[in-house]
């Protein structure tokens, strides 16, 4: 990770807000802290202390010199002012897990959300479904992965029955949290969400996460898929008839993106 990024946000929080980076992304840094920005720092909790309990994501949209500044400028403040407003309100969805949005500061891209996940045992890494599933490849199919990935497409289900689209829905994207020692999935990073009623947005959605799991768990990736896909289908299936028509309409959709990924492969 760049020391010049590091360096900028460690400027723009000071030093009484400490920071671990976790992540670096084409657009964003992550980092970690165990400060709340609104709340007065613990005098017994040492700043520097990152093995507490709560801790916060900080992700920062670094100034990119390759752009004039004042579309940078803009770019940044459009980018973080959309992250944030979908977040705050995915938030309000009755069901639908997000990480909360804390404070948001669009012009110098920096937003505050809550930290969820943990380290997997065994050096697995970070709970996110990706490496969730790679920890069960021993028991790919046991319960506790069956009723994940149908709480998985439950939760895609919840966020397209709303009308919000996720935009870059792959495994990395689907945070494992620990609610009373079950794991929910929550879904992060909506840097590409967006509103959207378009069966075209929704079923680019249900293809890519697909694609994400064929690419990287392809031995079972069939069942995994078909249950995501229950998961998905069950909210729909609770609205009643609109609901039913606009899954097929949605369903419709899927197939078709789907042959067109095949075609776009086959020709290379
Ligand atoms: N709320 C959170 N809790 C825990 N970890 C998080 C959280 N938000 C982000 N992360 C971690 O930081 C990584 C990058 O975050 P995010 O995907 O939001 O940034 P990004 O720059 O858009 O990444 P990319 O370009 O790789 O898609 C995530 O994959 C995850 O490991």
């Amino acid at each position: 990770m760049s020391q010049e990024v590091i360096d900028q946000i460690a400027a723009y929080l000071t030093s009484n807000i400490p920071i671990v980076p976790i992540s670096q992304g084409a657009e964003a840094v992550v980092f970690t802290t165990n400060v709340h920005p609104y709340e007065p720092i613990n005098a017994k909790t040492s700043p520097n202390d990152q093995s507490t309990k709560t801790k916060y994501v900080i992700k920062y949209r670094p100034h990119k010199k390759y752009r004039h500044p004042s579309i940078d400028r803009a770019l940044t403040k459009h980018r973080t002012l959309g992250e944030s407003k979908i977040l705050a309100k995915l938030s309000q969805l009755p069901g639908l897990h997000v990480p909360k949005l804390i404070a948001t500061d669009v012009y110098n891209g920096c937003i505050w959300i809550e930290f969820l996940g943990e380290d997997l045992p065994d050096s697995f890494g970070f709970s996110n479904l990706k490496n969730y599933l790679w920890m069960h490849a021993s028991d790919p199919y046991c319960d506790d992965v069956k009723k994940t990935l149908i709480k998985v497409g439950h939760q895609i289900g919840l966020l397209h029955w709303n009308d919000y689209c996720h935009g870059d829905l792959t495994t990395s994207n689907v945070v494992l949290h620990q609610d009373n020692g079950h794991w929910e999935p929550y879904l992060i990073d909506f840097g590409l969400g967006s509103t959207s009623t378009l069966v075209e947005d929704k079923g680019v959605d249900l293809y890519v996460l697909e694609r994400a799991i064929i690419s990287t768990h392809s031995r079972f990736a069939a069942k995994y898929n078909e249950w995501i896909m229950q998961g998905f289908r069950s909210v729909y299936e609770d609205e009643g008839k609109k609901g039913q028509q606009k899954m097929k309409d949605i369903l419709k959709r899927f197939e078709e993106v789907r042959l067109r990924g095949r075609k776009r492969s086959m020709l290379g």
